[in-house]
């Protein structure tokens, strides 16, 4: 079982403080999981790390239960059964697609290198292009070489760093699937590297947020949408309706808003707010999906008025100005719009909020050029 275990992994380069800073990360075998953090914040590293290109400062990893990393030992990175598909591929510009598939197949009799090789082009959809030049394929198909040629050596293990950056948006949604779906029948534990919240969300068996060299949250993408460890990683996953609240009665599960009163979550991710008397002020965290534009006069809805309307073809997103904010929210709305600016709409609340924290926060400032955007953090 190709399960990976990082426990506690610090890197620094050089005299600068730590890049990795007791870093700790789980994927099981034969799960794909996505590394997702800012630019800057130790994804690389932490990749370099694991595939032995850097040797740790302290920390293990572990895959299948063999230590490649740890305070006695550092396992070279071709001795690591690891393999890396780059940013662009990377791919040997002088050999054929089927040269550079076989590039790691060593140790193998020629026709079973021939077989392998054969079999990774058809599972990356390529069979037919064995002979094609590096330079004569399209960035997705360099890329699904890059993974094949990954994939051919059985890896217990491979690492994808931001695999798809190189490619149009159209592009890269099918290759996600095409790639997830190859690393599913090749039976390999992945992380992923990306600064992409979707890719991440929509790949992914588990996502791990990293922030200041830690993995802050590590979770499956729904539980990690619906239930972040704090409000840094709620935005970072996802849009965010910030309103500011109070506790509304002794029990604690409700937050009076200017958008009626919320259900607040009760434990874990979100906090417990049992403990808070009534009255305390508290701010709220909601997704925009979780705001439905009702007609004006809906029982339990509060009143607003429409301030703008941004379609996006699938869905639109309607601000909407309501007493008591000091900004518009907004409100994503799927299927047919029929509100215009200046309608009087309502406002109805579904599900409890996201978060609930006893910070009070700033009121976030304004996006120059972002129209009617306030209220909601990005
Ligand atoms: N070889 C190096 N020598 C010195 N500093 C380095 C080296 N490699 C990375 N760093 C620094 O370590 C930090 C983390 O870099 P890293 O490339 O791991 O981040 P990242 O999350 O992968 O960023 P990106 O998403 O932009 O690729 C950065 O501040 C970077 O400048």
């Amino acid at each position: 079982m190709n399960d990976l275990s990082v426990r506690g992994l610090v890197k620094s380069h050089g005299s600068d403080g730590p890049v990795l800073r007791g870093l700790d990360l789980e994927a099981g075998a034969g799960d794909l999981v996505a590394v997702l953090g800012p630019s800057g914040c130790g994804k690389t590293t932490l990749l370099r790390v694991i595939a032995g290109f850097l040797r740790a400062d302290a920390g293990t990893v572990t895959v299948g239960g063999r230590v490649l990393t740890d305070p006695g030992t550092h396992v070279p990175p071709e001795r690591r059964a690891v393999g890396i598909v780059a940013q662009e591929g990377a791919l040997f510009p002088h050999l054929d697609v089927a040269r550079n598939v076989a590039f790691g197949l060593t140790g193998l009799s020629r026709a079973a290198r021939r077989k392998r090789v054969a079999e990774m082009l058809e599972l990356v959809g390529l069979a037919d292009h064995g002979r094609r030049m590096p330079h004569e394929l399209s960035g997705g198909q360099q890329q699904r070489v890059s993974l094949a040629r990954a994939l051919a050596p059985r890896p217990a293990l491979v690492l994808l760093d931001e695999p798809f950056n190189a490619l149009d948006s159209s592009l890269r949604t099918g290759l996600r699937a095409d790639v997830r779906a190859a690393l599913r029948a090749g039976g390999a534990t992945a992380l992923l590297v990306t600064h992409d919240q979707q890719e991440a969300l929509s790949v992914a068996d588990s996502v791990a947020v990293v922030r200041d060299g830690r993995v802050v949250q590590q979770d499956d993408p729904r539980r990690l949408y619906h239930h972040p460890v704090d409000a840094r990683v709620a935005r970072f996953v996802g849009d965010a309706v910030v309103l500011p609240g109070a506790v509304e009665g002794d029990a604690g599960g409700l937050a009076a808003t200017p958008l009626g009163a919320v259900p607040l979550p009760r434990d874990g991710a979100g906090g417990p707010t049992e403990a808070a008397e009534s009255g305390t002020p508290v701010t709220v965290l909601l997704r925009p999906e979780q705001l439905l534009l009702r007609p004006p006069g809906t029982a339990g809805a509060v009143g607003g008025t429409v301030e703008d309307v941004h379609f996006y073809g699938h869905d639109a997103v309607v601000t909407v100005r309501v007493a008591g904010l000091e900004r518009p929210v907004e409100v994503r709305h799927a299927g047919v719009v029929e509100v215009r600016p200046g309608d009087p709409t309502d406002l109805e609340v579904i599900g409890p909020a996201l978060l609930c924290t006893r910070e009070v926060a700033p009121t976030p400032a304004p996006v120059p050029g972002a129209a009617g955007i306030a209220g909601t953090v990005r």
